[in-house]
C-alpha cells in the first residue's frame, strides 16, 4: 500500500504541490477548514499553471475528522497560522510520521520539534512562484517548481529517499537533500532579500535594479542577509552569492517575492518569520543589517496599520 500524505494547506503552495501528486495516483488527502472546504467542493481544486493546467476533486478532511496516523504530513500554511495548524493536524501524527514543512523561514523547524520531538520533522524547501485568485484558483507563473527535503543532520537514510520518491509528481522536480539546512539558509538569504528589495521599494526587482542606486541597494541587503547566514554557520557558496546577486539585480525582472504580493492586497505578512527572526540572528551574531532593520521597521508599522 502506498504512504497516506496529509497536505496541511491547501493553498499557493500546497495546493499546487499536493494537486499534482494526487493527479499522479499517490495518496493525498487535503486538511482544509470550512471556507475552503466548500469552495473545493463546488469549484475542484484547479492549477492554472505554467506547466500545464489540471482540475482535481480533491480528497478533503477536517480537523475533527482526521482518522489515524498518516505516514507524511507535507506542511505548507503560512508561519503565522502555524500553532493552530498544528493543533489541528496533531491527531494526524503518529510514532512513524514524517513532516516535511514546506514554510519559508527557520523558525517553524523549533516549533514542530518542540511539539512532535526532533525525530518526527524533516527539512524542506520548495521554489515555486504562486498564489491563490479570486476563486480560489492556484496560478503558477515561471520555471518548474522544486520541492527538496532532507534528514536535518544530513543523513541520507532509506526514510529520506523514499519520502523523496513519495513526494513527487509530474509538474514538479524533486530532490532528496543531504545539504537541506543549508538549501533551507540559501532559500531565506534569498527570501529575505527579495521580501526588503520589494516590500521597501514597493516594486518587482526590475523596478528597483533598473533605477540609479538601485542595484547596489539590492546587493547590499544580500550582503546583510549572506553575512548573518554566515555568522550563523551556513555561509552560502560564491555559485549560490553569484546566482542570487544575479537574479535579484535583473532590470528586466518581474519577480516580486509572496510577502510583497500579500501585502499589496493587505494581507498579513510573514514578516516575524522572514525578516525578524534574521535580524534577531544577526544581532546574537553581532553583524550589523541596517536595510533588514529598516525593513523590519518598516513591516511592523505596516501589520500595526492592518490592525487599527
Ligand atoms: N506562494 C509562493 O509562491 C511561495 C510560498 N512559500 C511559503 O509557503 C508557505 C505557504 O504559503 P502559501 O501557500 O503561499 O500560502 P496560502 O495563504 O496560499 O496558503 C496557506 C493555506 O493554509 C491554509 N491553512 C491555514 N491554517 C490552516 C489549518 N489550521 N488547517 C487547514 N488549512 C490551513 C489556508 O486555508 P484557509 O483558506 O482556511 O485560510 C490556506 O489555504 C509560506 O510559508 C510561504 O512563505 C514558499 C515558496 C513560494
Ligand atoms: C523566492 C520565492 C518566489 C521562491 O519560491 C518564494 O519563496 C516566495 O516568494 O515566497
Amino acid at each position: 500500500m502506498g504512504s497516506r500524505i496529509l497536505v496541511v494547506g491547501a493553498g499557493a503552495v500546497g495546493g499546487y504541490f499536493g494537486a499534482r501528486m494526487a493527479g499522479a495516483g499517490h495518496d493525498v488527502t487535503f486538511l482544509v477548514r470550512e471556507r475552503r472546504l466548500q469552495q473545493l467542493r463546488a469549484e475542484g481544486l484547479c492549477l492554472i499553471s505554467s506547466v500545464g493546467n489540471v482540475t482535481i476533486a480533491p480528497r478533503m478532511v477536517m480537523a475533527g475528522g482526521i482518522e489515524g496516523p498518516y505516514d507524511i504530513i507535507l506542511l505548507s500554511v503560512k508561519a503565522y497560522s502555524l500553532m493552530a495548524a498544528m493543533n489541528d493536524f496533531a491527531p494526524a501524527v503518529g510514532p512513524q510520521t514524517w513532516i516535511v514543512p514546506l514554510l519559508n523561514g527557520m523558525q517553524h523547524l523549533d516549533s514542530l520539534a518542540d511539539r512532535f520531538g526532533p525525530a518526527a520533522v524533516m527539512g524542506g524547501t520548495c521554489f515555486i512562484v504562486s498564489k491563490l485568485d479570486a476563486q480560489g484558483r492556484i496560478v503558477q507563473a515561471g520555471s518548474l517548481p522544486r520541492l527538496s527535503v532532507g534528514e536535518r543532520d544530513g543523513r541520507e537514510t532509506p526514510a529520506t529517499c523514499s519520502i523523496a520518491e513519495t513526494l513527487s509528481g509530474p509538474g514538479f522536480e524533486t530532490v532528496c537533500s543531504t545539504h537541506i539546512l543549508q538549501d533551507m539558509w540559501d532559500k531565506w538569504v534569498l527570501l529575505a532579500a527579495l521580501g526588503s528589495i520589494c516590500c521597501l521599494m514597493r516594486g518587482t526587482v526590475g523596478d528597483v535594479a533598473s533605477q540609479p542606486a538601485g542595484q547596489d541597494f539590492a546587493q547590499a541587503v544580500i550582503h546583510e542577509c549572506a553575512s548573518t547566514a554566515a555568522a550563523a554557520g551556513y555561509p552560502l557558496r560564491d555559485a549560490t552569492l553569484k546566482s542570487t546577486v544575479s537574479l535579484l539585480t535583473k532590470t528586466d525582472s518581474t519577480l516580486t517575492s509572496s510577502m510583497f504580493r500579500d501585502l499589496l492586497q493587505g494581507a498579513p505578512v510573514e514578516a516575524q518569520q522572514i525578516i525578524g527572526d534574521l535580524v534577531r540572528r544577526a544581532r546574537v551574531h553581532q553583524i550589523p543589517t541596517p536595510l533588514l532593520d529598516l525593513t523590519d521597521l518598516n513591516l511592523r508599522v505596516y501589520e500595526q496599520q492592518r490592525h487599527a
